[in-house]
């Protein structure tokens, strides 16, 4: 019998090869998960995301918050942001991703999805202020979304499901050689809450 089942998902490999991805599926049980988002949805500081788009700031939809162990000036597609100190309840689930995955962060950075109409596009997560080759730990609350990869150079691509209360965890090289997205969908009307823990790294 096995009884910890989603720890052996930490020695699979989700990518075929230059870099690697777990999937460890739902970590935080049903009602504790509910109870997070909701909590989250009402207790965090979100902002509409700013995009630079040919020079002129354009507000999205979908909304971002940044949180860390000190006020990092984070640069995220063109806009920096300065993290708010971590709140009660994305301690308990730092705690949580670090229990978990064995690492520790210093920082997270959350969006809000709406509905299915909002997404995130192709990118990787290589910014400059972050650790080189650091894990990046996304933890998912509420509506359950499709997010892909694919190679930067490659013709690889693959897809996942993120369960509420799951968590994904992006190692290694990943962020070098794969870009990731979060496509919109007509089917999903409710919203999601992503976190993904990182750790900034800079002089
Ligand atoms: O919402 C997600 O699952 C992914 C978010 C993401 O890729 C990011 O914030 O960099
Ligand atoms: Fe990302």
């Amino acid at each position: 019998m096995d009884l910890f089942p989603h720890l052996l998902s930490l020695d699979e490999n989700l990518l075929p090869k230059d870099g690697v991805v777990n999937y460890l599926g739902p970590v935080i049980e049903r009602a504790a998960a509910d109870h997070f988002f909701q909590r989250l949805r009402t207790g965090i500081d979100w902002q509409p995301d700013e995009a630079v788009i040919m020079g002129r700031h354009i507000a999205t939809r979908r909304h971002v918050a940044w949180y860390g162990d000190r006020p990092y000036a984070y640069t995220y597609s063109r806009v920096t942001k300065t993290a708010l100190g971590w709140t009660e309840d994305l301690l308990a689930l730092k705690a949580v991703v670090e229990e978990c995955s064995g690492e520790h962060f210093n920082s997270c950075l959350l969006n809000l999805y709406h509905d299915g109409s909002e997404g995130m596009a192709w990118h990787s997560d290589g910014e400059r202020d972050l650790k080189r080759h650091g894990t990046i730990a996304s933890v998912s609350l509420g509506a359950e979304r499709r997010f892909a990869f694919k190679h930067k150079r490659g013709p690889e691509r693959l897809s996942l499901n993120l369960a509420h209360g799951s968590l994904l965890l992006m190692k290694g090289e990943t962020q070098s050689h794969w870009l990731h997205r979060l496509p919109p969908t007509k089917t999903v009307s409710e919203p999601r809450i992503n976190l993904t823990f990182r750790t900034i790294d800079r002089a």
